[in-house]
């Protein structure tokens, strides 16, 4: 009755098990299909519509391609002083793409978020409007710093601006609060940030009674993508800026950013109470710039040296950025630069406002060359001709990436983004970014951009700017669509289970493992124990990094994060797919670049490919048929297999002398039966048992084998009850038991209760032997020894008590009786 509730469990555990990965399946697909569902609206709707780079927001008020069109044109009663100012104030000769669009909007009262990249001239959107309006436009700014850097560039050209922030001083901010609410205001323009509009009374009611006065002619609210906590850059005060367009919601709202999403956007309107805005999209392709990603070596970073050389030879005398992790490394990394003799200086937050502005002028004016900073140098960095922008450590997202790499260029001639992608380096942003809500996803996107040797870059920033461009329109602007396919695609599926194997493994240890021990282990630099229990590998340190990086991205591997009040620790886990590997029809491919990998790395990978390794050049080989043969393991996994097979020959060996033993033992009349019943104990299967070949009745022994295993044939029931022996002390039952002592039971294991017999023997020689190490040990020490050598020796033989799988009830019972001879020699001696 056990054994079949226990054989329905085993069953009802396997179907949970595959029904569990059948699920992981059908979520899996149901992403692809959600995906291929969203691509194919996507591209209906670009056949439906005519090609062009402004795109009216979905949830904007009904308003045709052809309406659109309209504002395009300059036929508006405000379109000759537009033209005039742009040329008299603002010194430019015409509009960029979209501006004049998203200006004659905004001057027809309309409501708009403009989506547009970095440095493309969103400020004149609202600016020259507010110069051609009557009133003032309030701007709401993020930063003292960008307002401050505003309001010299608009003092420069005689446009009239003013600001209140936490900075203002009292008089300044009397001044302002006054001039609001004056019918002659001479300013056009009033920058505050959005604490000042959540925090200042005053400030409300002014703004409240310029809006009764019709003077508050337009707001603007740059970076508007603050508003929202999906966004990469979300700022609690611009989450209350509702308050705007609920104290003046006749006054039209001009939302911008560089890096906002439809999602991110369809949230600000939600926050910002915009009913129905047009949203103008500019394209995000920068095609005067060229992105390329290098790779950080774990064992000996290089990239300082190769920085070096890049901005001493290709980019001498060019500015650039080079930017960087922490404040530390800002400092860190500079100092080295200058060691190899570049001209930097550091730049992060911690620095005094005035060593800061002064390495901002001094980098704007061409005396240094590099300003090597953290994200604290961004927004409101203006300079034209920045030639190159350097990571010496990724982003924390595809969105700060491209705003950051995005300060290079901004006068349109060529200039370079490269990244130096470390896979530490992963780790120690995964962890700054823990307490973040969408922070893990948004850095898997940058690590997918930096892992990726396949796509355009520019396309994968597309995609995440949900726009599509095609490789065509890149001109060799990115390394990968420079070098061709230099990837060789390659079956990580037994990589991945090795490496499952290994965080499973610390999972069932109860320890938790880190990036690096979790390749260390997998290198076979762990501690000796762990090293026996794992598949270790001998690819290089970058691939392995490659595989453990690719796992994490498709879901195998997790993120786990351990908090203490100085830090945060990140360590690996399964991830939801894991068990997806134990499919045997599963697997798991991944490209990687073959330029960087030694021949030698490169066979063993190849080794592993079972379906196909493609490259530009050469034609795809012909998938091996892996159904017979196992798919070749690289060097260092054959070598165990080999060592497998060794061990397994050896087994085999012992296994066939220990039968011939027992073969020249069944040549022995007095041991000559019928061949022996091959039992594997540990399991307790009974092949077949042979009522009639028992030439004894069996013996009972009271005590049942300790087995839960279904055994596949009732035993007939013994007639000759013998009680089982007590601990200790001898008892009657062990005199009964004499026969069986002194001699094998030969006669015993061929009888149709061997098995019963065996398991009892166990028991019984087990109790024995107990007894006889306790009285040898009392006794040698009574005798004066305490060698512990001696004392190891003795109890040697009980550890090994559990019989060995596949043994023939002879030969354990043999063994054991062999044991308790032994032992009664070394007591007696
Ligand atoms: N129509 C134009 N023709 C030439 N230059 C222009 C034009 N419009 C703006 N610019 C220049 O482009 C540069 C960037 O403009 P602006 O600071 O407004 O960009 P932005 O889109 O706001 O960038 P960011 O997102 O970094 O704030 C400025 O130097 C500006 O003078």
């Amino acid at each position: 009755m056990n054994s079949d509730r226990a054989k329905v469990q085993a069953e009802l555990d396997s179907v949970e098990a595959e029904l569990k990965v059948v699920e992981l399946q059908l979520a899996e697909l149901l992403k692809k299909q959600a995906r291929l569902t969203s691509n194919r609206k996507q591209l209906l709707r670009r056949l439906e519509k005519p090609c062009d780079s402004t795109q009216p927001s979905g949830s904007g008020p009904a308003m045709t391609k052809q309406e659109l069109l309209r504002y395009e044109k300059d036929d508006f009663p405000w379109s000759t002083e537009l033209k005039q100012s742009l040329k008299d104030v603002f010194q430019l000769s015409k509009f960029r793409p979209l501006q004049l669009k998203a200006i004659n909007l905004s001057m027809s009262g309309k409501d708009l978020f403009l989506v547009m990249p970095t440095g493309r001239g969103k400020s004149l959107c609202y600016q020259l409007p507010a110069v051609c309006s009557e009133g003032f436009t309030l701007v709401v700014t993020p930063l003292v710093s960008l307002i401050e850097d505003q309001l010299m560039y608009l003092k420069s050209i005689d446009v009239e601006a003013v600001s209140l922030n936490a900075s203002s001083s009292k008089e300044h901010a009397k001044m302002v609060l006054a001039e609001i609410t004056d019918t002659k205001v001479p300013f056009k323009l009033l920058y505050v940030t959005p604490e000042k509009i959540v925090k200042s009374k005053l400030l409300m009611s002014r703004l409240e009674k310029a809006y009764s006065a019709g003077r508050l002619s337009r707001i603007a609210v740059d970076e508007v993508h603050c508003c929202s906590q999906w966004g990469h850059d979300f700022k609690p005060d611009y989450k209350l800026l509702e308050i705007l367009k609920r104290q003046f919601p006749k006054v039209p709202l001009l939302g911008l950013t560089a890096t906002a999403t439809s999602s991110v956007l369809k949230d600000c309107q939600k926050i910002l109470c915009v009913p129905e805005p047009i949203t103008l999209t500019a394209s995000f392709n920068r095609t005067n710039l060229y992105y390329e990603v290098r790779f950080k070596d774990s064992n000996s970073d290089d990239s300082i040296s190769d920085i070096s050389a890049l901005i001493k030879e290709r980019y001498k005398d060019q500015s650039g950025i080079v930017y960087v992790f922490s404040q530390k490394d800002a400092e860190t990394v500079s100092a080295d630069l200058q060691k190899n003799g570049v001209k930097v200086s550091p730049y992060h937050a911690n620095m005094n406002p005035e060593d800061k502005s002064q390495v901002h002028r001094k980098w704007a004016t061409n005396k240094i060359q590099v300003v090597v900073a953290t994200v604290a140098f961004g927004m409101g960095i203006d300079k034209a001709d920045v030639r190159f922008v350097i990571h010496h450590t990724i982003s924390k997202s595809i969105e700060n990436y491209y705003q950051e790499s995005g300060r290079a260029g901004r006068d349109d001639k060529p200039a370079d983004c490269i990244v130096y992608f470390g896979f530490n380096d992963i780790f120690r942003i995964s962890a700054m970014v823990a307490m973040e809500k969408v922070g893990q996803q948004k850095l898997l996107t940058m690590v997918d951009y930096c892992q990726n040797v396949d796509r355009c870059r520019r396309s994968v920033i597309a995609v995440h700017f949900e726009e599509a461009w095609d490789d065509g329109g890149c001109n060799k602007m990115c390394d990968v669509c420079r070098h061709g396919n230099d990837y060789i695609t390659v079956d990580i599926t037994q990589h991945a289970k090795d490496v499952v194997q290994i965080v499973e493994l610390a999972g069932s240890l109860d320890e938790k493992l880190t990036p690096l021990k979790v390749t260390e282990a997998w290198m076979g630099k762990g501690p000796a124990k762990r090293r026996k229990m794992i598949q270790t590998t001998t690819l290089s340190r970058l691939e392995v990094e490659a595989i453990i990086t690719s796992l994490l991205l498709q879901g195998y591997l997790g993120e786990d994060f351990s908090f203490t009040p100085y830090t945060t620790y990140f360590y690996l886990k399964l991830g939801g797919k894991a068990p997806l590997l134990k499919n045997q029809a599963h697997s798991i491919t991944m490209k990687m670049r073959r330029t960087g990998l030694d021949a030698n790395t490169e066979d063993q990978l190849a080794a592993g490919v079972k379906e196909v390794v493609v490259t530009s050049q050469s034609p795809p080989p012909v998938a091996p048929d892996n159904s017979s043969t196992p798919p070749p393991r690289h060097n260092k996994l054959i070598k165990m297999d080999k060592e497998h097979q060794n061990l397994a020959r050896k087994q085999d060996k012992d296994h066939d002398q220990t039968e011939s033993q027992i073969g020249d033992d069944q040549n022995d009349p007095s041991a000559a039966q019928p061949t022996a019943i091959e039992v594997d104990v540990e399991i307790n299967i009974i092949e077949k048992v042979n009522d009639s070949a028992s030439p004894l009745p069996p013996l009972k022994l009271n005590s049942k084998p300790n087995s839960t295993t279904p055994q596949k044939k009732r035993r007939k029931p013994c007639t000759a009850a013998v009680p089982a022996p007590s601990e200790g002390a001898v008892t009657d039952s062990d005199h009964q038991r004499s026969a069986l002592v002194n001699s094998p039971s030969q006669v015993s294991i061929i009888s149709e209760a061997a098995v019963d017999e065996l398991c009892d023997l166990r028991n019984y020689y087990s109790k024995q032997l107990r007894r006889i190490n306790y009285i040898s040990h009392e006794y040698l020490q009574n005798q004066g020894c305490s060698d512990p050598g001696v004392l190891a020796c003795i109890r040697e033989p009980l550890k090994s008590l559990r019989l060995p799988r596949g043994s023939t009830i002879a030969r354990t019972a043999r063994n054991l009786w062999t044991r308790v001879s032994s032992r009664r020699k070394l007591i007696q001696r």
